[in-house]
């Protein structure tokens, strides 16, 4: 039963008006490992992703998590059931703190609702207090101690995406979906990012999808890579595999070369 994908990704399509933008895609998530999606620009990576997540609802095929069918739930409720997601364009509230930032990713683990909270006031005040420490325990694995009452608007770009991944934390996800974690980073910063998706993965146990453009980053830390082109799945295996794939290349050296105008 461990070696059932964790994710089941069948046959997905998507279309907006004439672009397909993603069309028959298959994927197995494995349990306990990082699995990166790539592509040149428009491949249809993050529509994919925005499937799984619930945010696009996808024309025809199916997303199973554990076995269970989540492809039209929504995002939620996707949440609800272990699967997070960080935003390429970070997604915080600017000028709530980093704690409340956290806090509100976490709400979708919080049973209280605002009724129960006036009925039973010391049960909703004992699970806040637990939420707070799951909270401080997640910023302590990211380092942000430091920062953790400042707004997210005073932090350096590099924090800001630390946090973005801490607010996918809060979630407690069983599998954590990663938007470009390092776009628009420095190197320093991208190392950082790679030590926490890694230290996510092997101390949390957290089964990791990552989009990710540096080649680098994603033949270092993937286990596996799904690489897709013009909204198809074109190649997948291990990164070393799919590096010396003719097909991979081609897409990338297609890519360069309608670029260049050549
Ligand atoms: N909400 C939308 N409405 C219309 N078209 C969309 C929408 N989302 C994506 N597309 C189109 O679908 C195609 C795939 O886009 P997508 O953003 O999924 O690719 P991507 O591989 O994530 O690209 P990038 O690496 O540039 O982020 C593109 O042609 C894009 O313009």
């Amino acid at each position: 039963m461990d070696d059932a994908p964790i994710l089941d990704v069948v046959a997905l399509s998507k279309k907006f008006g004439g672009v397909t933008a993603v069309q028959d895609v298959s994927l197995d998530v494995p349990r306990g490992g990082i699995l990166s999606i790539i592509g040149p620009n428009g491949a249809g990576k993050t529509s994919l992703l925005n499937m799984i997540s619930g945010f696009y609802k996808p024309d025809t095929g199916r997303i199973v998590l554990e076995g269970k069918n989540i492809t039209h739930r929504k995002p939620s409720e996707v949440a609800q059931l272990g699967v997070a997601r960080t935003f390429q364009n970070i997604a915080l509230f600017s000028g709530l703190t980093v704690l409340d930032n956290l806090m509100l990713g976490r709400h979708v683990r919080m049973k209280a609702g605002v009724l129960s909270s006036v009925v039973y006031w010391g049960m909703a005040q004992k699970e806040d207090i637990a939420h707070r420490e799951a909270c401080e325990e997640i910023i302590e694995f990211l380092k942000l101690q430091d920062l953790r009452k400042l707004p997210t608007a005073a932090l350096a770009y590099g924090l800001r995406k630390r946090v973005e991944l801490g607010r996918a934390l809060a979630v407690e996800p069983k599998v954590l979906l990663l938007d470009e974690p390092m776009g628009g980073m420095n190197q320093d910063e991208k190392e950082d990012m790679a030590r926490y998706i890694l230290d996510v993965n092997q101390e949390r146990g957290v089964t990791v999808v990552l989009i990710e453009h540096d080649m680098g980053v994603v033949m270092d830390i993937s286990d596996h890579v799904v690489v897709l082109d013009r909204g198809r799945r074109i190649a997948a295996g291990t990164p070393e595999k799919v590096q010396r794939d003719p097909k991979v290349i081609e897409a990338y050296l297609g890519t360069a070369r309608s670029r260049s105008g050549a």
